[in-house]
């Protein structure tokens, strides 16, 4: 089963709306074509709409950050699934650590949120991952076990096999330290065992597996030769053009 590899750049809370712009109109001629990689910028839900018009009918593809799990509704400060749909935008990233962290997500708000993305025709890119502390304890598995089967609860077999997870160790996050290829892929392939579990072969070995936590040009291509790892969810060396595109040239 050869799964189409997918890119992901997580800009978090970076960049003004021109800074936006700049940056589409540098990658956007010049990235693969979406039949060889799906490329994707994360972006603040500020610059959606507009990157979204400026990037129309070029491959790159454009995600937001999180979303609620209502359509509508007094839910101050927050934003739809269906209006991020209705951009044109078709991922939206969830569960991260900084969203699980700072904003005290849980795995049962994380599921919610999944399951009305995929009502939205979205994509969710649900991300997954373990402290220091957990790694350190030897229990990753069971931890990413835990995460993912919460997260997927009463999705259907179709709609899990469309997704993206992302495994993001927490540890390598930001801090230059990257989990080695193999630590990466023995956890992808962890991700992947309980996808078979719940799901069985065929959705496993469709599901993409993206590994996340300081991914840069120079790693990306030892990550992307490992069996269980289809592709980056990439914050730092996603915001500059260049580096962006150097990301994507393990693609022949
Ligand atoms: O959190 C990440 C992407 O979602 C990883 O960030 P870095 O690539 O900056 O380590």
């Amino acid at each position: 089963m050869s799964r189409k590899p997918i890119i992901a750049g997580n800009w978090k809370m970076n960049k003004t709306l021109l800074e936006a712009q700049e940056f589409v109109d540098a990658v956007k001629d010049n990235i693969p074509s979406s039949e060889l990689v799906d490329t994707v910028i994360g972006a603040p839900a500020l610059f959606l709409a507009p990157m979204a018009y400026s990037s129309r009918g070029t491959d790159l593809k454009l995600s937001a950050q999180n979303s609620f799990w209502e359509n509508s509704g007094a839910f101050t400060g927050e934003n739809s699934p269906a209006a991020i749909a209705d951009l044109g935008v078709q991922y939206i990233i969830i569960g991260h650590s900084e969203r699980r962290e700072y904003f005290h997500e849980t795995d049962e708000d994380i599921n919610k949120k999944a399951k009305a993305i995929i009502a939205n025709g979205l994509t969710p890119i649900l991300c997954c991952g373990e402290t220091l502390e957990t790694f350190e304890a030897g229990k990753t598995a069971e931890w990413v076990e835990g995460q993912i089967t919460a997260g997927l609860k009463d999705l259907t077999p179709e709609q899990v096999s469309n997704l993206v997870i992302a495994y993001e160790p927490i540890w390598a996050i930001g801090t230059g330290k990257s989990a080695t290829s193999e630590i990466a892929d023995e956890t992808c392939g962890v991700v992947r065992a309980t996808v078979e579990k719940l799901y069985g072969s065929e959705v496993a070995d469709k599901v993409r597996i993206q590994y996340g936590g300081s991914v840069k040009p120079e790693n990306v291509d030892e990550y992307m030769s490992k069996e269980n790892i289809d592709g980056a969810l990439v914050g730092g060396a996603s915001l500059e053009a260049e580096s962006f595109l150097a990301l994507l040239n393990f693609v022949k």
